[in-house]
C-alpha cells in the first residue's frame, strides 16, 4: 500500500491546509502509486522558515561535537533502514537497486564525514601588528539555509547539502523534487528519529514554482543551495542576488569522454558505458559526448556496440537489470525528442533510439541504450543536456582537436580522457574547462571528501562536498583581542 507523508515543520509531521497531495508513480510500472506528499502552501513554508530561524539561534550554541553526534545518530538510523530507503528510491525514480543501495550508503558516509567536522578547526590565528594582541578568524554559521534538490539523487544530494549546513550551525528547510519526495521523506524520518531539536530540520514539499521559489525569495532564508536545471538555477541566482542572500547552484553538464589512439580500448569502452548509461544517463556527471581519435575509432565503435547490445534494460528491482527506465514521463518525452532531433539533424543512429519491444517493459518509461555516430558539434544532441541513455560519437584527428571540441559547449562539469600518454594527460588537465577532470576514469564518480562543482554554465563556481562545503555554509568573523 502506498504511504502518504506529511511536512516536517518545527519538529512535527503536519498535513498541508491545502488538503491536496502530490502522488509519486513508479516509472517502471506507470500505474503504481508508490506514495504521496503534501502539496504545501506558502503559509506552511513561512511557518517552517520561522521555526528554523528561532531554532538556529540555539543550535549554533551547541558544541560542534554535539551537533556531530546528531549526524552520527542519523547515519546509524539510516543504516538500519537502508533496504527500505533504497527500494523506495528504485520504485520512485527507477535506478537499479544496487545503485540505489550504493547511493544510500554514500548518504550514510557523508553524514559520518560531516559529523567529524564538528571537532575540527574552525579558524586560524593570524599574527596581529600589535604584538600584545590576539587576532584570529572564526567560521560562523549563516543562519537559515534553503535546500532545493533534484530527483536523480534523492538521498545523496539532500544529505550532501544538509549535513554540512547542520554541522556548521545552520538550520535547514528542505524542498525536495516532487518526483523524489517520497524517498526524501524517508530520509527525513531518519533525522526525526535522531531527535534533533525542533525546528533545526524542516521538510516542505510542493511545487517548485510555489515552495521552491518561495524559499529562494524568503527574506529570512540567508542562503540557498540548489541542484537541478539551468533555467531554474539561474532564476534562483537572480532572486538570491537581488535580496542579498548567498547562493550555490549546481546545474547541467554535457560531459565529454576523450578516447585517444594510445589508450586501453576495453577500459575506455567500459567507462563510456558505465559513465554514460548507468542511472539511465540521468546524472549531471554522465558522459554524453564520446570524442574518439581516428586511429582507434572503428575498433572502439565495434567494441562499444558489442558491449552496449548486452545491456539488460528492465525494472530496477529485478536482479538482472543493468539499466532502468527514465525517471518520469516528462524525462521519457524529453529523451525521445532529442533522439528525433539527432536523426533530423543528420546524425547516424547506430543503436537503440526507441522503446524496447519486450512485452514486459510496455508499462514503463523505457528507452533502449542509444548510440549516434557522425555527430557534429553544431548538432543539438552535441550541445544540450539530454539526461537520458544517449551517447554521441564524434571523430577527431588529434588530442588537441578533441580537447577543443570537448570545450565547445556552454557547460563544464566533468570530463575524462583515456590515454597512456603523459603529455596528453597534462594538456588535458590544463586545458579542459571542467570542474572535474578525470584520467583513465569515467566522467561520473564523485567522491564525498573532494570538492565537487563545475565551470561555465554548470555551476555558480561555488563548490560542494569535502572541505569545500565550509566555504558556502559558513561566513567568517575576524576577531581582534587586546587585553
Ligand atoms: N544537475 C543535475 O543534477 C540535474 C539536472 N537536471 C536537468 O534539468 C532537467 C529538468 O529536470 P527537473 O526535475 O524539471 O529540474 P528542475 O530544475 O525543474 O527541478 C529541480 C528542483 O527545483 C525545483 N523547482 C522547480 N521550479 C522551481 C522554481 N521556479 N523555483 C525554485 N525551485 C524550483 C524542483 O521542484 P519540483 O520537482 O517540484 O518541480 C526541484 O526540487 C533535466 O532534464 C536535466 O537536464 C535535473 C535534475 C538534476
Ligand atoms: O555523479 C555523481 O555521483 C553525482 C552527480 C550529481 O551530482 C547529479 O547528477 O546531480
Amino acid at each position: 500500500m502506498s504511504q502518504q507523508f506529511n511536512n516536517f515543520i518545527n519538529g512535527k509531521w503536519k498535513a498541508s491546509s491545502s488538503k491536496e497531495v502530490i502522488e509519486s508513480y513508479n516509472p517502471a510500472k506507470k500505474s503504481e502509486v508508490i506514495g504521496s506528499v503534501q502539496k504545501s502552501t506558502r503559509e506552511e513554508l513561512n511557518e517552517a522558515v520561522e521555526g528554523a530561524k528561532a531554532a538556529q539561534k540555539k543550535w549554533k550554541k551547541l558544541a560542534g561535537a554535539e551537533r556531530g553526534n546528531y549526524l552520527f545518530k542519523v547515519a546509524n538510523i539510516m543504516e538500519e533502514n537502508l533496504e527500505d530507503i533504497a527500494k523506495t528510491m528504485t520504485k520512485e525514480m527507477g535506478k537499479s537497486l544496487p545503485e540505489a543501495k550504493g547511493e544510500t550508503n554514500r548518504g550514510i558516509a557523508i553524514l559520518r564525514y560531516y559529523a567529524g567536522e564538528g571537532m575540527r578547526s574552525d579558524g586560524d590565528v593570524i599574527p596581529a601588528t600589535d604584538p600584545s594582541a590576539l587576532m584570529y578568524s572564526k567560521r560562523v554559521p549563516i543562519g537559515v539555509v534553503g535546500v532545493i534538490t533534484p530527483w536523480n539523487f534523492p538521498v545523496a544530494i539532500p544529505i550532501w547539502k544538509m549535513a554540512p549546513a547542520l554541522i556548521y550551525g545552520n538550520a535547514v528547510v528542505l524542498k525536495p523534487a516532487s518526483e523524489g519526495s517520497v524517498t526524501a521523506a524517508k530520509v527525513i524520518e531518519c533525522f526525526d528519529k535522531a531527535n534533533f531539536p525542533d525546528g533545526v530540520i524542516n521538510f516542505v514539499t510542493g511545487s517548485g514554482s510555489v515552495i521552491g521559489q518561495g524559499l529562494a525569495e524568503h527574506p529570512d532564508v540567508n542562503a540557498i543551495t540548489f541542484t537541478g536545471s539551468n533555467a531554474v538555477g539561474k532564476n534562483i541566482g537572480v532572486i538570491a542576488a537581488q535580496k542579498g542572500g548567498k547562493y550555490q547552484l549546481e546545474m547541467g553538464g554535457k560531459n565529454p569522454i576523450i578516447v585517444a589512439d594510445d589508450c586501453d580500448v576495453d577500459a575506455a569502452v567500459a567507462a563510456t558505458l558505465s559513465g554514460g548509461l548507468k542511472s539511465t544517463g540521468q546524472k549531471c556527471t554522465c558522459s554524453s559526448r564520446v570524442i574518439v581519435q581516428a586511429g582507434i575509432y572503428e575498433t572502439f565503435k565495434e567494441k562499444l556496440l558489442e558491449k552496449a547490445k548486452q545491456i539488460t534494460v528492465g525494472d530496477g528491482m529485478d536482479a538482472d537489470t543493468w539499466m532502468g527506465p527514465c525517471a518520469s514521463e516528462s524525462q521519457f518525452n524529453t529523451v525521445k525528442h532529442y533522439i528525433e532531433k539527432g536523426k533530423e539533424e543528420g546524425a547516424t543512429l547506430l543503436l537503440g533510439g526507441k522503446e524496447p519491444t519486450d512485452e514486459k517493459l510496455k508499462d514503463g518509461y523505457y528507452i533502449e541504450p542509444t548510440i549516434f555516430d557522425d555527430v557534429k558539434t553544431s548538432m543539438t544532441i552535441a550541445q544540450e543536456e539530454i539526461f537520458g541513455p544517449v551517447l554521441a560519437l564524434m571523430k577527431v584527428d588529434t588530442v588537441e582537436e578533441a580537447i577543443h571540441l570537448a570545450n565547445d559547449v556552454e557547460f563544464g562539469l566533468s570530463a575524462s580522457i583515456y590515454t597512456s600518454n603523459i603529455e596528453h594527460m597534462l594538456t588535458f588537465i590544463d586545458d579542459m574547462e571542467a570542474g572535474l577532470v578525470r584520467i583513465n576514469a569515467e566522467t561520473a564518480g564523485v567522491e564525498l571528501q573532494a570538492p565537487f562543482g563545475g565551470m561555465k554554465a554548470s555551476s555558480s563556481y561555488s563548490r560542494e562536498q569535502g572541505q569545500a562545503a565550509k566555504e558556502f555554509f559558513t561566513t567568517m568573523k575576524t576577531v581582534f583581542i587586546k587585553g
